[in-house]
């Protein structure tokens, strides 16, 4: 192609214009044009869309995969219903790329300043030699990946340190392993019942994960994560104590204050119902941590930057860390919790590889997980877990050739949560299973009618659009109980502390009654956006009277959620709210402290908050309601996929109510799949 004219500039420059691109993605390539004057349209163009692809959740742009299907590029920034704008784009991205082999493409690449070639080598090994290009070219002559140098640092940081991990085993004592493992896993009768426990996988999890430096235990809700990484530090910490060694400092994290607050709930539940040996019954309980904290506090976030008071250089004081909903961390984070992790530290991730990866780049979990369901242990990692525990796998999960990553993985597959509401787990099985259609899900519905309900939205009257009224009535009735106990303030007495125990008692049962039911949105804008959604249930519920009249932007009943961590208010990105009257006082928002209390803030405090009557998928993560309603647009968009309609469906208890127009776009969704861009695929393979 030629050299850097404004041509290219010029045409991002309407890309931009119409939304399928960021300005920060033009800008970066303007700025690469200024440095490097020389530097052809194409180099300028990938710059444009590496940065375009990160926006995406894509750690770096596949080239191949670019040339295969260009139109899967220059995904909106706005939602545009009728598509007209990205199509635009779109088309002329494609015309651009037509007549390009992936040849031409790597030699004009390789042949710029701006791009250092690694193809087929990585640093992980400590090679030192890097450059300081803007770009790196590396993957695989097959599969060549461009990367943001940033990018393409933290793959490279988290490899190695997972390889480094990987190689790394512990011995487990025989007689005193196998006396704990016997203690917290007691034999229960009914369970060889339900043919997938043949095997017990938590039990095959814990031995995995006791002797790895570095572990995966994933599984669908309700598997047994938690309860089963309490057993394993609970065998961890009794190891130690059997051997009079001091106990191992534990640390428990998750991405988000939201997930943080759950898991040590379930923690402290799961620690008061461990069985464990009776000698080692206390000092054990009290050796297992029960607070959990986000990943931005263990590391120690420093205020308007990005780095972290803890590095390479000022290691975490620890000698174990578990990261809980780790689906949801980005390869950044990831990247810098491995840096600030000491050698000697042990390192288990686990989380739902099905889910909805991070919003940022990256999808560790899903990228380490790709092989899970299958396992790929080898006959010495199956002769070693019989020896221990007497479990037998069967020969489908055996592969002489298993990785040792895959050595370090478990995958926990039978739901207890669903085994009460077995519909939900049949539904989200077949939309995880790629397989589903609208037909397949029909009659999932129609058997399962008790907890599943499809609501098909009709036209409206001129055709042209759709009838919302099904789904605000459907909000109304799942969110009345809450308004109308909102509506009703305990009598405030003269004892001040009399008044805050009943206000908070008020308010938690404010929450239990919310928590009751929620609407899901897949898209942030347009008609099925939250701001339309929001303004549209919030009217239908001052028709019934549940809200008060007017505009108001605070009143009694507003649900917020937290979009921004607060650390001065104790607010975390994703804690939900309710606004209440204290009767005689004024407006307080009441937000849960995590310990069955309340904390009561001022609603002139609260900044990054939205109010929240719908939620978008992406924002429910770490979160479950009684009933969860997701609702689809009418229109395809390129966030709708099976990950997305999985996670919606996996955050009810009981019920799911699916909420679609077209069948056209359940169908693209159900066949569509999270695929991000990454290297992070060749972990601890040797
Ligand atoms: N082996 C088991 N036998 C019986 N009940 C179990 C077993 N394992 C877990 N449970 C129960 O199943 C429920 C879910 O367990 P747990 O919270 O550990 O799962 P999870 O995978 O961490 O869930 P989440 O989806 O919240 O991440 C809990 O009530 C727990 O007590």
């Amino acid at each position: 192609m030629s050299t850097a004219s404004p041509a290219v500039l010029s045409q991002l420059t309407t890309w931009v214009e119409l939304g399928a691109l960021r300005s920060l993605d033009l800008a970066l390539a303007r700025f690469i044009a200024q440095q490097l004057p020389h530097s052809s349209e194409l180099l300028l163009l990938s710059v444009a869309l590496v940065s375009e692809r990160n926006a995406h959740g894509h750690v770096c742009l596949d080239l191949t995969a670019a040339l295969a299907a260009p139109k899967l590029l220059l995904s909106a920034v706005k939602n545009a219903p009728d598509g007209v704008s990205e199509n635009q784009a779109r088309d002329e991205l494609s015309a651009r790329l037509t007549n390009l082999s992936l040849s031409a493409w790597l030699a004009e690449l390789s042949a710029s300043g701006a791009v250092e070639t690694r193809i087929s080598s990585d640093t992980s090994d400590g090679d030192s030699k890097l450059g300081d290009t803007p770009l790196v070219l590396a993957g695989s002559a097959e599969r060549p990946l461009l990367y943001l140098r940033r990018y393409w640092l933290y793959e490279q940081k988290i490899k190695a340190a997972l390889n480094l991990r990987l190689a790394v085993h512990h011995s487990l004592p025989n007689a005193p392993t196998q006396r704990l493992l016997a203690a917290l896993f007691p034999p229960v009768s009914a369970t060889v019942a339900v043919p997938e426990l043949a095997t017990d996988w938590q039990k095959v999890a814990c031995l995995l994960a006791a002797r790895s430096h570095f572990a995966i235990i994933t599984g669908g809700p309700g598997t047994g994560k938690t309860t089963t990484v309490v057993k394993l530090l609970a065998l961890l910490q009794g190891l130690r104590l059997t051997n009079q060694e001091a106990p191992l400092q534990i640390h428990l994290a998750a991405p988000t204050g939201k997930a943080a607050a759950r898991l040590s709930e379930s923690i402290a539940g799961s620690v008061a119902q461990l069985p464990l040996p009776s000698d080692l019954a206390e000092p054990l309980r009290n050796s297992i941590p029960k607070e959990v904290t986000t990943l931005h506090r263990l590391l120690g976030s420093l205020p308007n930057t990005r780095h972290f008071r803890h590095h390479a250089t000022n290691p975490l004081p620890t000698d174990l860390v578990v990261v809980d909903e780790a689906s949801m961390m980005d390869v950044e984070m990831m990247a810098q919790l491995v840096d600030a992790l000491p050698g000697h530290a042990r390192l288990i991730l686990l989380g739902d590889k099905d889910q909805l990866a991070s919003v940022e780049a990256g999808s560790i979990l899903g990228d380490l997980c790709q092989t899970a369901d299958v396992a790929h242990y080898t006959p010495t990692t199956q002769d070693w877990i019989t020896q221990l525990s007497n479990e037998s796998l069967s020969d489908e999960f055996i592969d002489p050739k298993g990785s040792a990553l895959q050595q370090a993985t478990c995958m926990l597959r039978h739901s207890y949560r669903f085994s009460a509401h077995p519909g939900i787990g049949e539904l989200a099985h077949q939309v995880n299973s790629g397989l589903a259609t609208p037909a397949s899900l029909t009659a999932i519905f129609d058997r399962q009618s008790h907890s599943l309900h499809n609501l098909r939205l009709p036209a409206a009257s001129n055709q042209y659009f759709i009838d919302l009224a099904p789904l605000a009535r459907l909000a109304v009735a799942g969110y009345q109980d809450y308004l109308t106990l909102a509506k009703r303030p305990p009598q405030l007495t003269s004892d001040p502390d009399a008044n805050v125990a009943a206000l908070n008692s008020w308010a938690l049962a404010v929450f239990v009654a919310h928590n009751q039911f929620q609407l899901l949105t897949a898209v942030r804008q347009g008609t099925f956006g939250i701001d339309n959604l929001n303004q549209l249930i919030f009217k239908a519920l001052q028709k019934k009277q549940l809200l008060p009249d007017g505009e108001p932007l605070w009143y009694s009943g507003r649900p917020l959620l937290v979009t921004r961590n607060d650390y001065s208010l104790k607010l975390m990105n994703g804690d939900i709210g309710i606004c209440l009257y204290w009767p005689g006082v004024g407006l307080r928002v009441a937000f849960p402290d995590g310990e069955q209390g309340i904390r009561w803030v001022l609603p002139s405090r609260l900044q990054g908050v939205e109010t929240v009557f719908a939620m978008t998928v992406h924002k429910s993560q770490g979160s479950e309601f009684t009933h969860t309603a997701l609702v689809l647009p009418d229109y395809g968009n390129p966030v709708l996929t099976k990950e997305l309609i999985y996670t919606g469906i996996t955050r009810s208890k009981e019920k799911f109510t699916l909420i679609h127009s077209k069948d056209a776009v359940l169908q693209q969704a159900l066949h569509s799949q999270v695929k991000r861009a990454s290297g992070l695929t060749k972990v601890g393979e040797v």
